[in-house]
Order: C-alpha cells, then structure tokens, then sequence
C-alpha cells in the first residue's frame, strides 16, 4: 500500500524518466486540457459512488481523483509543498 507522498514520488519520476507504457506519460502528453477533463470526470464519479455505491468504491473512486490531481500538479510544475501551505 502506498500513501499520498509515495505517489507523487513514484509519479514525478515517471515524469522525468518517461518509461514506455505510463498511463501518467500519457495523462501529461494529453496536456492540462485532457489532465483537467479527467479531473472533472473523476470528481463526478466520486460524487456518484458516494450517493448510489459502496464504500469501498467510493475509496477507490477517490483514490482515483487524488491520482488525477496529482498529475495535475506535476503537470503544472507544482511541489506537494506548494499545496500543503494552503492546507
Ligand atoms: N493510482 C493510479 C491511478 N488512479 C487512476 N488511474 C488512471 O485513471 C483511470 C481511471 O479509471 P476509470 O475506470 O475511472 O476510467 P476509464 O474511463 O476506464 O479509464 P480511461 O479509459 O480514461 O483510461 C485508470 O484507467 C488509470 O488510467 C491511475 N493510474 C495510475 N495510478 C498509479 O500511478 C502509478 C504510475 O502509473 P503508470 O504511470 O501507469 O505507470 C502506479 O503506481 C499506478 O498504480
């Protein structure tokens, strides 16, 4: 299992390292436009697992939306520093 600060590890590095066959590779080429329609699709679906399914995939579908995020930041240069002072 991996937490919030792991990802955005794992993820910055696939960034710079650009290894064949990343989702997040591809999620950065499609560029803020692609990034922020998958945002906005992601938070639609959690916002309907959290009103008609379980619990359980309401986390997973929030898992998927902090990983969209994520990506986001990435794609817009942004540290998890540069989040978390707003917190
Ligand atoms: N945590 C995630 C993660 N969450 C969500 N997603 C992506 O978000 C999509 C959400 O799935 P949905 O079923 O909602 O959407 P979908 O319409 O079926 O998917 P698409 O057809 O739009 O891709 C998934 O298909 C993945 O592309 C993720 N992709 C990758 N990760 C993690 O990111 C890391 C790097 O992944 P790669 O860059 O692919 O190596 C690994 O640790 C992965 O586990």
């Amino acid at each position: 299992m991996k937490n919030f600060e792991e990802l955005f590890q794992e993820l910055s590095h696939k960034a710079q390292t650009r290894p064949a066959g990343s989702g997040t590779v591809a999620q950065l080429d499609a560029g803020i436009h692609g990034i922020g329609k998958k945002i906005v699709e992601e938070a639609a679906e959690v916002w309907m697992a959290a009103e008609y399914e379980s619990k359980e995939e309401c986390a997973e579908e929030i898992s998927q939306l902090l990983y969209h995020l994520q990506v986001m930041m990435i794609a817009k240069d942004l540290t998890l520093e540069d989040i978390y002072r707003y917190l």
